[in-house]
């Protein structure tokens, strides 16, 4: 199975548990692979028979600003939702780091992998240490 992924998607939104992150917007960076087959799109040069990555990173965009959400889980488990119901694709990785949420750390974040035959899937809470 072959893979289209984005890297580092910045989404600026407002996102937090805490009182004083409902008026701000803070970063997010979202990871997302997508399992695909991409032999019949590259055998023909044809974008419509691609999973097209600028598509799917405005779609994400524009869902993930159009309410403010509390934890970062429930932004990857929606956009794993959204991904396996409005695209051609079996499984996806959702990776969501929120990099300014902890000043002594590089950054924060979940990653999940969801299929459409499969609903839940463990959770990784990483804090990935920065190096001082
Ligand atoms: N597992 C999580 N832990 C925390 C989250 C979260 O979304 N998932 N969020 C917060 C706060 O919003 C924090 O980012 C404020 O700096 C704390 N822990």
């Amino acid at each position: 199975m072959d893979i289209v992924f984005i890297k580092q998607l910045q989404i600026n939104t407002v996102i937090g548990v805490y009182e004083w992150e409902k008026n701000i917007q803070q970063r997010l960076l979202i990871d997302l692979e997508l399992s695909t087959d991409i032999r019949i799109a590259a055998a023909n040069d044809d974008i419509r028979q691609a999973l097209d990555y600028a598509i799917i990173a405005e779609r994400i965009k524009q869902f993930v600003t159009a309410k403010p959400i509390e934890l970062i889980e429930t932004v990857a488990e929606q956009v794993a939702n959204l991904l396996l119901t409005e695209f051609a694709t079996l499984s996806v990785k959702v990776t969501v780091c929120k990099p300014d949420a902890l000043s002594d750390a590089q950054t924060v974040g979940v990653t999940i992998i969801r299929s459409a035959t499969e609903c839940s899937e463990t959770v990784d809470i990483a804090v990935v240490r920065g190096n001082g």
